[in-house]
């Protein structure tokens, strides 16, 4: 179960690292990321067995871009062990102060942007380098030197590097984004993924145009040049003509470092770039040296961060919502406002118990947390700033869709309408529809399909194929990023291609189950011959029956059965059984899970994919202990490696092609 977990973790944050550090386009907020990897570090420290050398845990951010040149680090460019309060700060000091009681810190901003090493060779800058995987970066010097505070030529004759953090200022961000927005390009979800895609473009004169600057805090070799702590050495770089910021602190005591915490957490709005946590470290540098790293981050610093981001807004009204089950949910309306990067104008607050708990009542000012979870949450209200004008909450004690009663269930907080014809079935059967066994659309999952239909934009079966008409409604909910949109509205037109008993199984007819549906696609071939199918020829199959056919019945009776049918056969949803029956019956790969990987030299992947499809292969882009097959061209990579671990079968492509006669 656990190790199960961990997988499914590691997987996660993999995808969430190519994301972020290669495609600079997160799909998840950074809370989300540090909760995940929080959890992963928790199973790892109980299981030390588990730790693999490929973990998130074990490694060091991105990885390195064709089209760069790579740049071997001289020392290594590790990043940052994570800190979220206060007990977890003493603890890092608990640590320290038995090897060296009398440490004392130096506080510094933990600016938002990107890693780089800068590297002189006689007085000159001779090249700027990401950080890459730790060991390896890309250099970046054409758009370093389009950075007018980063100095090109210094008064140090020797071999020099500096690191410091490319970012963009919020005033560079806001005119970047509102620029990309009129030309209708993807906007980036933070200036951190700007900054780190700005100076990861080849050409730089776009880099030029992006208003990007630096702060340099930290010489590897600071002790070569005569420091002794770590606040000389900014000392002695501001000297050479390096921007230092000047926030820094030297704190003689671990109260002194909470105070500059609690202080910068104030300031933080107000400065003119983000931040997203302080960055304690260890004053002096032969101290440094001696407490040493681990494989990913220095023992001597830590990074305090920044709780999830919380803003105040007016709670204008409260409406309720129905999920799958029939549960209803109150949500709070909200001024719109920004938080984290996203405009929020609705937040959950998830049941009765809660909202009267925390007196929340509607025309109160409210707090609003953005964690990681689709729906921002509303924290607690403003007491103080009540006039009287506002109203208490009441629950409602009927369904807002159907007026019938609410049940509320023992044991728990939340109401139920459980009406069968209620708007809860409705959203059901939109699960069904796209789920995997029926028409298998990825990325529209119960939660989503949930907040869709709440939020009006998918109210039925059709309304799926339109979504796109509310494409950037959607983008601007939290959560949801330019990326999955874009994703999703591609898994949408792909089913529209899918076999009929995807189709006729996604209906969700009554006694037609996938087996059926695909036993009686395979028998009329097509859905008009299905639906003029008469009850005598239905009855001569095997295991048809009378309760089917009248089940059957019934729904081609139904108008709106019929004029459903008909949307879809007009919006493109192909109605006919695609799978050919005489390749199926000897196919080994029918009913199977296939993967297809490497480079093909017989087929193109389009067609071998098609091929699958009608031997009757459910083909996924992806290895999983679900896999029966795995087809491999030439190069194959992870996928072939993963097979191997998991023991899927693997075929190489003329195997593939010997086995199916081609
Ligand atoms: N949302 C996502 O999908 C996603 C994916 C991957 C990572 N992330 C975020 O990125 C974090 C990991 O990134 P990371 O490895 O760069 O670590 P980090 O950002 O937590 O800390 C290390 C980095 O801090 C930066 N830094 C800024 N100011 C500094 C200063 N004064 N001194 C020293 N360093 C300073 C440096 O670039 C350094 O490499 C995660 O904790 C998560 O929040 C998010
Ligand atoms: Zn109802």
């Amino acid at each position: 179960m656990t190790l199960e977990r961990l997988n499914e973790i590691k997987k996660l944050l993999n995808e969430y690292n190519y994301q972020y550090y290669v495609l600079d386009n997160p799909t998840v907020s950074d809370q989300e990321y540090d909760r995940l990897m929080q959890e992963l570090q928790s199973i790892e420290a109980k299981h030390p067995e588990w730790i693999t050398a490929d973990s998130p845990s074990q490694r060091v951010g991105g990885e390195v871009l064709d089209g760069f040149q790579k740049v071997t680090h001289q020392r290594m460019m590790l990043s940052l062990g994570n800190i979220f309060n206060e007990d977890e700060l003493r603890e890092f000091d608990d640590r320290i102060r038995e090897v060296y009681p009398q440490v004392e810190y130096v506080c510094e901003l933990k600016i938002d942007g990107l890693a780089v090493s800068l590297v002189y060779a006689q007085g000159q800058l001779s090249y700027g380098a990401t950080r890459g995987d730790g060991t390896v970066g890309e250099d970046i010097t054409h758009n370093v030197k389009t950075i007018k505070s980063i100095p090109l030529s210094i008064d140090y004759q020797g071999d020099f590097e500096v690191r410091g953090e490319i970012y963009m200022p919020k005033k560079s961000f806001e005119q970047l984004n509102q620029q990309r927005k009129e030309a209708g390009e993807p906007l980036f979800a933070n200036p951190r993924n700007a900054a780190a895609g700005s100076v990861r473009q080849l050409d730089s004169r776009i880099a030029a145009k992006r208003g990007l600057d630096a702060f340099l805090y930290m010489v590897p070799t600071a002790s070569e040049v005569g420091c002794q702590t770590h606040k000389e050495a900014l000392d002695y770089i501001k000297q050479l003509g390096f921007k230092t910021n000047p926030m820094t602190r030297v704190c003689a005591n671990i109260q002194e470092v909470w105070q500059f915490i609690m202080e910068m957490t104030e300031k933080r709005q107000s400065l003119p770039y983000e931040i997203d946590g302080i960055v304690i470290k260890v004053n002096r540098l032969d101290w440094q040296e001696r407490l040493g790293y681990t494989a990913k981050v220095p023992k001597w610093a830590i990074a305090y961060k920044f709780p999830a981001e919380e803003v105040i807004t007016k709670l204008k009204d409260i409406v309720f919502t129905i999920g799958r089950t029939g549960q209803i949910t109150p949500n709070a309306v909200l001024e719109p406002v920004r938080v984290a990067g996203s405009t929020v104008q609705r937040a959950t607050l998830h049941n009765e118990d809660n909202v009267v708990s925390k007196d929340i009542r509607v025309g109160d000012y409210v707090v609003i947390r953005k964690a990681g979870d689709v729906i921002p949450e509303v924290v607690r209200s403003l007491k103080e700033r009540r006039d009287g004008s506002e109203k208490k909450f009441q629950m409602i004690d009927v369904c807002p869709y159907c007026g019938s009663p609410l049940v509320r269930k023992d044991n728990e907080a939340a109401y139920y309408c459980l009406n069968e014809h209620c708007d809860s079935k409705k959203i059901e059967r939109i699960i069904h529809f796209a789920s995997r066994d029926a028409m298998n659309i990825e990325g529209l999952g119960e939660k989503i399909i949930e907040q869709f239909y709440n939020l009006g934009f998918v109210r039925s079966i059709e309304d799926i194929y339109s979504l796109s008409r509310h494409e950037q409604e959607i983008i601007d909910i939290e959560g949801f990023g330019r990326k999955s949109m874009d994703n999703l509205l591609e898994a949408i037109e792909k089913s529209k291609g899918n076999s009929m008993e995807k189709l006729l199984f996604g209906l969700g007819i009554k006694g037609i189950g996938a087996k059926m549906a695909d036993n009686l696609s395979k028998e009329f071939k097509s859905m008009d011959a299905l639906l003029n199918a008469s009850t005598a020829k239905l009855l001569s199959m095997r295991d048809v029956g009378e309760t089917l056919v009248q089940s059957l019945n019934r729904f081609r009776s139904q108008p709106q059965s019929m004029t459903l049918l008909e949307h879809l056969k007009a919006i493109g949803l192909n109605m006919t059984y695609l799978k050919d029956t005489s390749l199926l019956q000897e196919s080994i790969f029918n009913g199977k899970t296939v993967c297809v990987t490497g480079t093909l030299e017989l087929m193109t992947r389009k067609e071998i994919k098609e091929y699958l499809a009608r031997l009757g292969a459910n083909v996924t882009g992806s290895v999983s202990k679900k896999t029966d097959y795995l087809i491999c061209g030439r190069d194959a990579g992870s996928k072939l490696e993963k097979a191997r671990e998991l023991g899927v079968t693997v075929l190489s492509e003329a195997q593939f092609q010997e086995e199916v006669n081609l």
